[in-house]
């Protein structure tokens, strides 16, 4: 009996089923009271990001810039430095190092720097900050707006944003002009963070009625000089009324312009100037080879059909003064099948197929850009190797900017601007003025493959080509007549049947303006050699008179650009079975014309054509019976390239590489909207395009 009473106590004691099961009851209770201790602890998330962001303002003021090498030194949320560092952004650049502090401090900030050197995250990051710092939400509205003077730029900083402010909870929105105004209206109101154009922006302000911009935190204006030249003036004086007072505004851009300086005087307040390059030796980026050529205009097509030859595995960008010549040599240029891919990219296309191309040109490793300068700003095409500038920039500004699409950030580049010979002495000056060293170089005539006879057969038999070449032609003109610096752009001085010619043109297509501008030299001929005895001189526009054509130019721009109708004055030509592109045509000409009339008081119809006078028809007879060889189009091989930079600079063909001295010394100084919020969903609304706004310049 005793012995079966010990066996069961102690079986009871050891019982491990038993025992565990106590345990575990002991244990879960003590855990879930724990957890219950934790949770009655805890604080809720909106208190802890109250005191992130109490944290980090109280750090805004103790940032010194000489301590900041990563994005990691500046106070910044947790959001913004992860969307920074997923997107592999670590270092900041110089320009960010000296702005992003500035700019967290709500200080107004004007920053210029070299094209490439990371201006947009120099205001993304402190855009993100902003409305990280006041808890922005959806239903607060418009909270930052961004304006760039290009769909193509406006649409790359709306990108970067995505990448960089995915973590974060607000919307963004892209607005870059698009026929369903309603469409985009209706959505307007939720974006916090919206990226657009200036015209597209002023339209909304206008006519969409529950859209207002009372809670803007900060206005952001990149390129802001660009937006102005584009003839945005007023639109942007419009849109800056509709804004609060109270508000921060940063303005970036590569060059400092007077119109930088008059924007900066319209929309800052006591703004911080840094500009991170002023003390440097050259305003371009040190990793950019620069150089010129001096060649006749009418040699220009043949040199950049040999260029792209010999350059068959890189990827390049060519800008043109028009759309029009784009469009032309695009086509030519495919014909030629050079043996790379071509690309174009100007003002005229659908909006679809601008992004399709911009997109292409960004994926592809080695293809060719014809561009007008709408992708002479800001754009950020990775690994382009050369910048081509076929035609004279506007000024050494253009010049930076459009040069500046290569050797971005840390990576090489190279940079060819053909020059006439009329060219050369004003824009090289100007070149030097701004510091931008650029060597000349010769073309190697060995290299160079005459095309024009090959143009002359496609013209033949493609009546819609030989169109399009009449057009390309008017409108190569057209631009150099328009330019507003006459020491270096005078279309008196252009080669005008020559040209023709190597455009494949048998016949000089009729400039009207361009016969009313020769008609005065007759006269003023007979008068300066009773006078004078000087040498006649067809009249160049002064500048006021150039002046007064721009004005007159961006005045209408800025109607369409505001989706303005034309006036049915302009309507003739539909009528009359001319295409738009032709009734453009004539009517910017006939624009032209009446302003000469007007400033000049000439009387278009008594003058001759151009391809009528002695001279035109001696020059063409001239040109054809000089020698044409055809060059047979072979498919070379990828060496070529590295011939042509022999060629180029080691000048073994005993050709002149002359340094410019003078700058060595010089120390002078969709179509639509896309509505993202921003961590959860991307909707993309592509829209048609909008209306026919061009800039001044038929970009
Ligand atoms: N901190 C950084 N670290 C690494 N890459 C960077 C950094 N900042 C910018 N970049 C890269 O440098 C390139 C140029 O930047 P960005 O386009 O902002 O230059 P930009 O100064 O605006 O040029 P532009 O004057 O031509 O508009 C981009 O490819 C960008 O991704």
């Amino acid at each position: 009996m005793g012995k079966a009473a010990d066996s069961r106590d102690a079986g009871a004691r050891l019982d491990p089923v038993q025992s565990f099961n106590r345990w575990k009851k002991k244990h879960s209770h003590k855990q879930s009271k724990k957890k219950q201790l934790r949770k009655q602890l805890k604080k809720p998330e909106w208190q802890v990001e109250r005191e992130t962001i109490s944290r980090l303002l109280q750090s805004y003021g103790k940032i010194n810039v000489n301590e900041i090498t990563r994005f990691s030194d500046f106070p910044l949320s947790k959001k913004t430095l992860k969307g920074l560092q997923e997107a592999q952004y670590r270092l900041v650049t110089e320009i960010q190092k000296q702005t992003i502090g500035l700019a967290l401090q709500g200080k107004d900030v004007l920053g210029a720097a070299k094209t490439g050197s990371g201006k947009t995250l120099a205001f993304l990051v402190p855009v993100l900050e902003a409305l990280y710092r006041l808890q922005w939400t959806s239903t607060d509205g418009l909270g930052v707006l961004i304006i760039s003077p290009t769909r193509e730029l406006a649409y790359q900083t709306f990108e970067v944003l995505r990448k960089v402010g995915k973590n974060h909870d607000f919307s963004a929105g892209l607005i870059i002009g698009g026929k369903d105004l309603k469409h985009e209206a209706e959505r307007i109101n939720n974006i916090n963070i919206l990226v657009c154009t200036p015209g597209r922006l002023l339209q909304h302000m206008d006519e969409t009625i529950c859209f207002h911009a009372t809670n803007l935190q900060m206005l952001v204006l990149d390129e802001a000089d660009r937006i102005l030249d584009m003839g945005f003036a007023d639109t942007m004086n419009a849109i800056i009324e509709n804004l609060p007072k109270k508000r921060q505004t940063l303005l970036f851009s590569a060059t400092q312009t007077k119109s930088v300086k008059d924007l900066a005087r319209l929309s800052l307040k006591n703004p911080e100037y840094v500009w991170v390059h002023e003390k440097a030796k050259y305003s371009t980026p040190a990793t950019l080879e620069q150089n010129y050529i001096v060649c006749e205009l009418q040699q220009k097509i043949s040199v950049l059909y040999s260029f792209l030859r010999s350059h068959l595995k890189k990827k390049s960008i060519v800008f043109f003064s028009s759309c029009k010549e784009v469009q032309y040599l695009y086509r030519v240029f495919c014909r030629l099948r050079p043996g790379i891919s071509i690309l174009a990219l100007h003002g005229r296309q659908q909006q679809m197929r601008r992004m399709e191309v911009y997109n292409e040109f960004v994926r592809k490793r080695a293809a060719v850009l014809f561009a007008t300068d709408i992708a002479a700003r800001g754009l950020d095409f990775p690994a382009v190797n050369w910048v081509l500038q076929f035609d004279c920039p506007e000024d050494a500004n253009t010049y930076i900017h459009r040069a500046g699409r290569t050797a971005r950030y840390k990576e090489d580049g190279e940079a060819l601007l053909i020059l006439l010979p009329s060219e050369e002495k004003g824009m090289v000056q100007q070149l030097l003025q701004k510091k931008v060293p650029v060597k000349e170089i010769k073309i190697n005539p060995e290299k160079l493959i005459d095309v024009q006879k090959k143009l002359e057969s496609f013209l033949a038999q493609d009546q819609d080509l030989k169109e399009r070449a009449q057009r390309c032609f008017v409108s190569y003109i057209r631009s150099v007549y328009l330019m507003k610096d006459k020491e270096i752009f005078d279309v008196n001085k252009l080669p005008i049947p020559e040209y023709a010619l190597s455009l494949g043109l048998a016949v000089a297509p009729r400039v009207r303006f361009l016969q009313k501008m020769q008609k005065q030299p007759a006269k003023e001929l007979v008068v300066s050699q009773d006078n004078k005895g000087s040498e006649p001189r067809a009249p160049s526009l002064t500048n006021d008179e150039v002046e007064e054509f721009r004005a007159y130019f961006n005045e209408k721009m800025s109607i369409l650009q505001k989706g303005g109708k034309r006036t049915e004055g302009t309507e003739f030509g539909l009528a009359n079975g001319i295409s738009a592109e032709e009734e453009e045509e004539k009517e910017d000409e006939e624009e032209i014309e009446e302003k000469l009339r007007k400033a000049k008081g000439y009387h278009p119809d008594s003058v001759p054509s151009i391809d009528e006078s002695p001279k035109n028809k001696e020059a063409f007879l001239q040109f054809l019976t000089r020698d044409g060889e055809e060059e047979e189009e072979e498919e070379e091989e990828d060496g070529l390239d590295a011939d042509f930079f022999t060629v180029k600079r080691h000048n073994v063909f005993g050709l002149d590489l002359k340094e410019n001295k003078a700058l060595q010394v010089s120390v002078l100084p969709v179509e639509g909207l896309l509505l993202v919020p921003i961590s959860f969903y991307v909707a993309l609304l592509l829209l048609g395009n909008y209306g026919k706004a061009r800039t001044r310049r038929n970009l």
